[in-house]
């Protein structure tokens, strides 16, 4: 047996004791014989039509709270072992990549700030975009790496080295998808040059109401497309010709967004050619590709592959139910292990994870719930608690498999199988509640609940889907 291979529940998982315990309830089911006790398949798909009617699409994952989410409890760069991959506009030039923070010969009052922030040397990321972005002449830049690992920071530097303080106009311009997402940016930017007090930045966001046409003397401009766009033509606040640095930050979620991307566009053609530009994405999607190439002539290209997630580490199980409340029990039953370390339980909508976490909380079980509904802040909240062990068990829908750190985690379980919008299995994101990077990740548990003909045809798909994948 691989790992890749799920197992039902039998032995492995639990101890002798807990064996015997589980063995007269009714729901751990170490066999198959219950596939009589299931309604003949006309009728399961009639049920699966009216939990899905009933119980409302799955929880739904929003690109730029997603983002906000992950910088509101990142507090240190994520780890990646990966090489950066570079491809420069000229291959003929240098390869430029510094190991210390001192090598970009920064003004001694940014090193100051850059050093205050506890970064000590640069990231992966980092040590290539920084020297790309401050060389002379100077040079355009996609750059792409997961969130976390230190975009944010590389453009902040290289904005707060490029301005001109003595010169009171915008200078640089960088465009987020979202309010929230601007704000997050400016503080990292106000922290970084809090010891440059000649460099100031103005938000180009919704509310921040300006007199027209009286030039801003701010030499950083950070906001939203629309905003930007507004402040550059209608209110002439900022002479975009003037503009020489230009950030096209979250790339990938601004093009998800209406209308953004054709902001961007627009705000760029009124740019000067000779002004440089820097584009940033989590993802390297075609999309984001083609929009890239656009924006950004010549550009070199700086890529940092996330780390690949196995179930190497992983033992998978499945527990046979007949429904929802089949289920909670088979979850009650395990719970004693839930909290043996850190468990998160995913549910496909809102609506359940809400039912399952009230349902355990008056079993009289400690439970945390994360979804949706949630404005971002609580929910940074709620994950926070988590990852500082406050709640050992958290009960989630999709909108966090992607935003904890799955490593502290133990064991998941799998109370709705992870499926796309038609109803397959989604093997992507069983991929992304469960597992792993890197090779030695600390090995951990993950529970499946089948609950009808067609889950089970679901965990089939993912344990072929995996088995298949093992075999390269
Ligand atoms: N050189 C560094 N040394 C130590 N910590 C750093 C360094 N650069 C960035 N960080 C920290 O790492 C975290 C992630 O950095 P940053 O926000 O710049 O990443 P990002 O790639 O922009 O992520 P996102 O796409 O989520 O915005 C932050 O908490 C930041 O303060």
């Amino acid at each position: 047996e691989t790992n890749h291979t799920l197992s039902h529940t039998t032995g492995d998982f639990f101890s002798q004791k807990k064996k015997k315990h589980f063995k007269n309830k009714k729901n751990f089911r170490a066999k198959f014989p219950r596939w009589s006790l299931f309604p003949p398949a006309a009728n399961v798909v009639q049920n699966k039509i009216q939990n899905e009617g009933g119980e409302g699409d799955g929880d739904k994952v929003d690109l730029a709270e997603q983002s906000l989410l992950n910088k509101l409890i990142r507090h240190s760069l994520v780890k990646n072992r990966n090489q950066v991959e570079v491809q420069q506009a000229d291959p003929s030039s240098p390869l430029f990549s510094v190991k210390t923070f001192q090598e970009l010969r920064l003004k001694p009052e940014l090193l100051q700030g850059v050093f205050s922030m506890g970064f000590n040397r640069p990231s992966r990321i980092q040590e290539n975009a920084l020297p790309l972005m401050m060389a002379e002449p100077h040079q355009n830049l996609i750059a792409q790496s997961q969130s976390g690992t230190g975009k944010t920071a590389a453009f902040s530097l290289a904005m707060l080295s490029h301005v001109n303080p003595d010169n009171t106009w915008t200078q640089c311009l960088c465009v987020a998808p979202t309010y929230e997402l601007a704000l997050q940016i400016g503080q990292v930017i106000e922290q970084m040059g809090k010891f440059c007090p000649n460099v100031k930045l103005a938000y180009a966001i919704r509310g921040n109401r300006m007199e027209r046409h009286v030039k801003l003397q701010e030499q950083i401009v950070i906001g939203t497309p629309g905003t930007i766009l507004d402040w550059c033509t209608k209110y002439k606040l900022i002479d975009p010709q003037k503009i020489t640095m230009f950030v096209l930050d979250e790339a990938d979620v601004m093009i998800a967004m209406q209308g953004h991307r054709d902001q961007s566009i627009r705000i760029h053609r009124l740019l000067n050619k000779d002004c440089q530009m820097l584009l940033f994405s989590a993802t390297f999607e075609d999309s984001v590709m083609k929009f890239a190439e656009r924006v950004i002539p010549d550009p070199n290209i700086i890529r940092l592959k996330r780390e690949e997630e196995t179930l190497d580490t992983i033992k998978q199980f499945y527990v046979l139910c007949r429904e929802k409340e089949d289920k909670f029990t088979a979850l009650c039953n395990l719970y004693g292990c839930l909290t043996i370390a850190q468990a998160m339980i995913f549910c496909h909508t809102r609506k359940m994870a809400a039912w399952l976490a009230s349902s355990l909380i008056k079993e009289g079980h400690q439970v945390a719930l994360l979804s949706g509904e949630m404005a971002v802040e609580q929910r940074a909240a709620v994950i926070e608690r988590f990852k500082n062990g406050k709640e050992k068990v958290l009960v989630t829908t999709n909108v966090c498999s992607r935003g904890i750190d799955v490593e502290q985690v133990s064991l998941v379980v799998n109370f709705d199988l992870p499926v796309d919008l038609e109803g397959n299995a989604d093997n992507e994101t069983y991929l992304h509640r469960i597992g792993r990077t890197g090779r030695f990740g600390r090995r951990g548990f993950a529970v499946n609940m089948v609950d009808s003909i067609n889950s089970m045809e679901i965990i089939k798909q993912i344990e072929m889907h995996f088995s298949e994948i093992s075999l390269f």
